[in-house]
């Protein structure tokens, strides 16, 4: 993994998959997006180059376009320099301690638990649905929160209120399906789908609920290009099907099957997977993205 960044008045706390957290002085958190990508469960090298603060300013515009639905962590971006661009000073919030996933499409471990029995977090849904199969409403499909490296596991609604009680549990549910339904409304209509997105809340000391983390990223969400979507087989994914496509392919020499780690990526993939960063940010936001 590429070391986190050297913060200037910063105590680093966590080192995510793809992020890194600080405490500050000031009693806030420095959360830091990487350029680190990782696919099939393993992260991968190089860096993508400004993915990061790609994927910092795509957050920040959601937290704007979804000020009206919950209000969100964000404190400043005036921060150090070395993390200037994808370096986010952040409100300390009481985690919640439950993984608030939305679905709207069916696949990933979703789709297992359907072909499986039926029924994704507690919920049963209705017969004839494959990969990729819009659902006939989004979802809340609520899981644990692994400790790094591990899965999620997936828990039902009952288990969240049992968890958190069933106020909170009904506000979480609310709050993930609007969020959702926002967010893959106005996707949809610049050509992304929206397939799942995974929020992560805290409370205030008043008991307000507030957006923590990133929001509605291609690290939180699974995007998909709308005019290759064909429920029935695996979805082209919008930001890493080019890594996908190597690293599964006989160019790389990987066996994804086998425990070793794998190969770096090619300088061609590396960069035609940060154009799709970019090209994703500017389809969504209308925005340039300028380094
Ligand atoms: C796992 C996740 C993480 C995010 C970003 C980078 C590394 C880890 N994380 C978020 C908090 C957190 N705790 C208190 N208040 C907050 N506003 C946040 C946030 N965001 C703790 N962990």
């Amino acid at each position: 993994m590429s070391a986190p960044y050297d913060v200037p008045g910063a105590t680093h706390v966590y080192s995510g998959k793809v992020r890194d957290l600080y405490d500050l002085p000031n009693g806030h958190l420095l959360m830091v997006a990487s350029d680190r990508i990782s696919a099939y469960d393993h992260a991968l090298e190089p860096p993508i180059p400004d993915k990061g603060e790609i994927l910092t300013r795509m957050s920040l515009w959601w937290f704007d376009q979804l000020a009206d639905v919950a209000p969100n962590h964000v404190v400043s971006t005036d921060v150090p320099d070395v993390v200037a661009g994808r370096g986010i000073e952040v409100e300390r919030l009481d985690m919640v301690t439950v993984e608030c996933i939305a679905r709207g499409y069916l696949t990933g471990s979703g789709l297992a638990d359907y072909r499986a029995s039926g029924v994704v977090s507690g919920i049963a849904l209705p017969p004839g649905l494959t990969d990729g199969s819009k659902l006939p409403e989004p979802i809340f499909t609520p899981s644990t929160k692994a400790e790094y490296g591990g899965h999620d596991e997936p828990i039902s609604y009952e288990q969240v209120a049992d968890a958190v009680g069933s106020e909170l549990a009904a506000r979480l549910r609310d709050l993930t399906l609007e969020v959702y339904a926002r967010g893959e409304a106005l996707a949809r209509e610049r050509g992304i789908i929206v397939a799942d997105t995974k929020i992560e809340v805290g409370l205030r000391g008043d008991g307000t609920l507030v957006l923590a983390d990133e929001l509605l990223t291609p690290d939180s969400s699974r995007f998909w290009p709308a005019d290759a979507w064909e429920p029935g087989r695996a979805q082209t994914s919008y930001d890493k099907q080019f890594v996908r496509d190597w690293l599964t392919s006989p160019a790389s020499g990987w066996d994804r099957a086998s425990d070793t780690p794998p190969p770096r990526l090619p300088g061609e993939i590396v960069e035609r997977t940060r154009a799709r960063y970019v090209e994703a940010y500017e389809t969504l936001t209308g925005e340039t993205f300028r380094r």
